[in-house]
């Protein structure tokens, strides 16, 4: 196990123990586990968060979740511009944000040449892809979409995209403090946004189909067996009509559904293996879809009244990943959960909890952290703790105090986000520098949050 981080930082949580069970449950598979600053429990998880794994080849399924949470984040240029200025724009557009959810606003086809256009881009950044999914040329990503993605995930990408999902997803805008190193890019007083959102819909639905089903343990009697039912029956269509895995792969194929062990793992280059890497690959692609349409949104909203504005894009960083990366010539499987993968961008945003401060951080290209860091401060009381220590009441007007103002666009709660149950972001960025995880680039306060 790999430590980028001192002890201090694990919460007393339950963490370790889940830590400790996962080491010796995939001792025999040959996975390394990496751990960083921002680890912290979850209820319902057989993994923590803020944990890395690297192996040759096996899929580890505890460590899937729904892919590409991340952040993107950059600068709101404009020579005009003063926090009310932030305010009204920022209001507008969580009313328009808001009304977004369950429209479809786009056509089939729309969403199907979406998917294959940022394909093709992700493939040209990294074209080691190309070979590693067979995937060369357009006409190969159309047949790979078409043969893995149902007509229900479309259905899921043309109602959810362009939405906030729920959670604590946010859409934040913030003034530079303090700017510690001299880049032309970025001044003291200068707004940034920071959107932290996921593969929603489409993410969700490609976990649940390629899952045990041990997801839908939270909900109750009736709807439960209902769901498990339902998605079932879609499963078995799945693999048994659309991919046909459960004939060329019956083995792997009945372990990854039916298999209990929360650890289990599959080969990468099991028929299955293959195709989940490939179903993930799009899901992920929607996270990006997702947050580049938000924040085109947010700037064509915000044009309407304020003229001349223009994004910055610092970066988009997913933190919930499963991936194939070339380390000393040599491919692995590598899992995220909670830790952002940075690759060669030269900044990341490391945001602190709602109504705090937050860093944008300069990539110190740390190979031996896989050039990955932590993607937040992380809780020390899990969400459900938190719901129970704080009342709504007292955690808003603590926010109010602030004087972040919040808009509200989805149905989260507030208090699962107060601000004393993340860890201290000074803390946590003191270790970053000392582990070479990330180092200072700029100090951030909230003007205003967009809250899902
Ligand atoms: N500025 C804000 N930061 C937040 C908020 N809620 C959480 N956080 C930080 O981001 C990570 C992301 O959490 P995860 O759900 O992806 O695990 C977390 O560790 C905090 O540091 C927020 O509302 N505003
Ligand atoms: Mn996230």
């Amino acid at each position: 196990m790999k430590y980028f981080l001192n002890e201090k930082l694990i919460p007393d949580d339950g963490s370790k123990k889940v830590l400790s069970d996962l080491e010796r449950k995939v001792k025999k598979e040959n996975i390394e586990i990496s751990v960083f600053p921002d680890i912290h429990y979850k209820k319902g998880s057989s993994v923590t968060n803020g944990l890395l794994t690297k192996s040759k080849n096996r899929i580890l399924t505890s460590m899937l979740g729904v892919t590409n949470c991340g952040f993107t984040f950059g600068k709101i240029e404009s020579s005009e511009l003063d926090d009310q200025a932030i305010l009204s724009m920022s209001k507008s557009y969580s009313k328009k944000l808001e009304s977004y959810s369950k429209k479809i606003k786009f056509s089939k086809e729309d969403i199907s040449n979406m998917f294959v256009e940022y394909a093709l881009k992700e493939l040209d950044k990294d074209p080691s892809l190309k070979d590693v999914f067979g995937l060369q040329t357009k006409e190969d990503i159309e047949i790979e979409f078409n043969r893995l993605i149902p007509k229900k995930i479309i259905k899921a990408a043309q109602v959810s995209l362009g939405t906030l999902g729920g959670g604590n997803h946010f859409f934040e805008i913030q003034k530079a403090q303090e700017v510690y190193q001299k880049d032309s890019r970025l001044n003291t007083g200068d707004y940034v946004y920071i959107l932290h959102s996921d593969s929603i819909a489409v993410g969700n639905l490609i976990q649940i189909y390629y899952s045990n089903l041990n997801e839908l343990w939270y909900l109750k009697g009736l709807k439960r067996l209902i769901s498990l039912s339902v998605y079932r029956m879609r499963q078995l269509s799945y693999f048994g009509f659309k991919t046909k895995t459960l004939f060329s792969d019956f083995k792997n194929t009945t372990k990854l559904i039916y298999g209990k062990d929360p650890h289990r793992c599959i080969s990468s280059e099991s028929i299955v293996g293959q195709n989940l890497l490939k179903s993930y690959f799009f899901a992920s692609i929607f996270g990006e879809m997702n947050r580049d349409m938000i924040v085109s949104e947010f700037f064509n909203s915000a044009r309407s009244s304020n003229g001349k504005i223009s994004d910055l894009r610092f970066g988009s960083h997913s933190h919930d990943s499963i991936s194939v990366e070339i380390y000393d010539g040599q491919s692995f499987i590598v899992q995220r959960n909670g830790v952002q993968h940075l690759k060669d961008s030269s900044l990341f945003a490391l945001p602190g909890a709602l109504g705090t401060e937050s860093y944008i951080m300069a990539n110190p290209h740390n190979y031996s952290a896989y050039r990955s860091s932590n993607h937040g401060v992380g809780r020390i009381m899990d969400k459900h703790v938190a719901k129970g220590a704080f009342s709504e009441s007292a955690t808003i007007e603590k926010l109010n105090r602030t004087g972040i103002k919040i808009f509200k666009v989805g149905s989260g709660s507030i208090s699962e986000q107060d601000p004393d149950a993340f860890k201290d972001v000074e803390q946590v960025v003191k270790e970053m520098e000392h582990q070479s995880l990330g180092n200072r680039f700029a100090r951030l306060f909230p003007i205003c949050s967009l809250k899902g």
